[in-house]
């Protein structure tokens, strides 16, 4: 339960929003009616990771303003924008089966990761439960516990062999099933997996996720992941799919991606189903036509809202030339 000891008079309670292994998370609002999420942590050190990772990624859009700390001996907390509901939430609506809306979500997902990793963080947990979005489609990435810096000073960390694996063992790379501390092509070999996890509701070792022992669990969904290829995993989908994955595992540990690449990719998929109705015969569409009734419906969005807070400072928001479903 919310407990007002944690943030004093700061916020009341509305409801839970969120609980994860490490915490959980509430909606809540301040004096004013403006809504905020409080997340209660008991580890300590997760708890302070996540504050100094989102300080350092203020500003970033797509990633929620963290508002201030809470210790309280032992449970700890932090405040932030309240950035919506989970993308796979019915109620956002989303119909990931949709081209044009899995695209669209494509390249704002990678647009928030180089904006993040340009800051020096790589975020290590990306899975579908980490995308919100708001009543005005504004899209955001949270949880931030396992985040790292990637860099030291200008250069990039040494690739190390770790004892332990992290994140979640159906978005994993591979990289992270060996054990490898992980660098920026993990955030989007994760993200590749979790677009395939969108379209077909599925990845092949989904089943592993039965077994109970957690080293079996990783060992098993490891031992599929190397035998699907990427071309096997995306069969079905748009070949921009596997193109993306291809190149993100293709990466070195320490090289820096090709964003640009990467984001026209899934700009110009988007563009073949948002620019008029000759959009299902795109060559490289196996998608209904219903994506032409989405498109019009997305089509009418608003342009980016700014979400404040008292005693905030409003960040600039950097314009998006074309109006689309998700807004950054
Ligand atoms: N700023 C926010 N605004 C709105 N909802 C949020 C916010 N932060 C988190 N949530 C919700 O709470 C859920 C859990 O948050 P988070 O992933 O940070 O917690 P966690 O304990 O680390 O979870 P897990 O162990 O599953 O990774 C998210 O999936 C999201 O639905």
């Amino acid at each position: 339960m919310f407990k007002t000891e944690i943030c004093g008079e700061d916020y009341k309670f509305l409801k839970i929003i969120g609980k994860g292994g490490f915490g959980k998370v509430y909606e809540v609002e301040d004096v004013l009616g403006i809504k905020a999420a409080v997340k209660v942590i008991k580890d300590e050190k997760l708890a302070r990771n996540e504050y100094k990772v989102l300080q350092i990624l203020e500003g970033v859009k797509g990633v929620p303003r963290v508002f201030r700390f809470y210790d309280k001996g032992s449970l700890f907390a932090l405040s932030m924008e309240f950035g919506g509901v989970c993308i796979i939430d019915p109620e956002s609506g989303f119909d990931f089966k949709s081209a044009y809306v899995l695209s669209d979500f494509a390249w704002k997902s990678i647009e928030i990761l180089k904006n993040m990793h340009r800051r020096g963080i790589v975020h290590n947990d990306i899975k579908p439960h980490q995308f919100i979005v708001s009543e005005n489609r504004k899209l955001f990435l949270v949880d931030f516990g396992f985040s790292r810096r990637f860099k030291n000073g200008k250069f990039h960390k040494e690739l190390k062999v770790l004892d332990r694996k992290q994140g979640n063992f159906l978005f994993a790379s591979k990289n992270c099933h060996k054990g490898y501390s992980l660098s920026r092509r993990d955030d989007l070999i994760s993200l590749g997996y979790m677009l395939i996890y969108l379209y077909k509701g599925t990845l092949p070792w989904e089943n592993c996720g039965n077994i109970t022992n957690p080293a079996e669990k990783w060992d098993k969904a490891y031992s599929i992941k190397k035998l699907k290829t990427v071309a096997s995993l995306c069969k079905g989908m748009p070949s921009e799919f596997s193109k993306f994955l291809e190149y993100s595992i293709s990466l070195e540990y320490s090289k820096k991606p090709d964003y640009g690449y990467l984001i026209n990719i899934f700009k110009d998929l988007s563009a073949l189903f948002s620019s008029n109705s000759n959009s299902t015969n795109a060559s490289s569409s196996v998608f209904s036509t219903k994506d032409n009734w989405l498109t019009q419906t997305y089509f009418e969005m608003a342009a980016t809202e700014v979400i404040d807070a008292p005693g905030f400072k409003i960040q600039d928001q950097v314009e998006i030339d074309n109006p689309v479903g998700i807004i950054l």
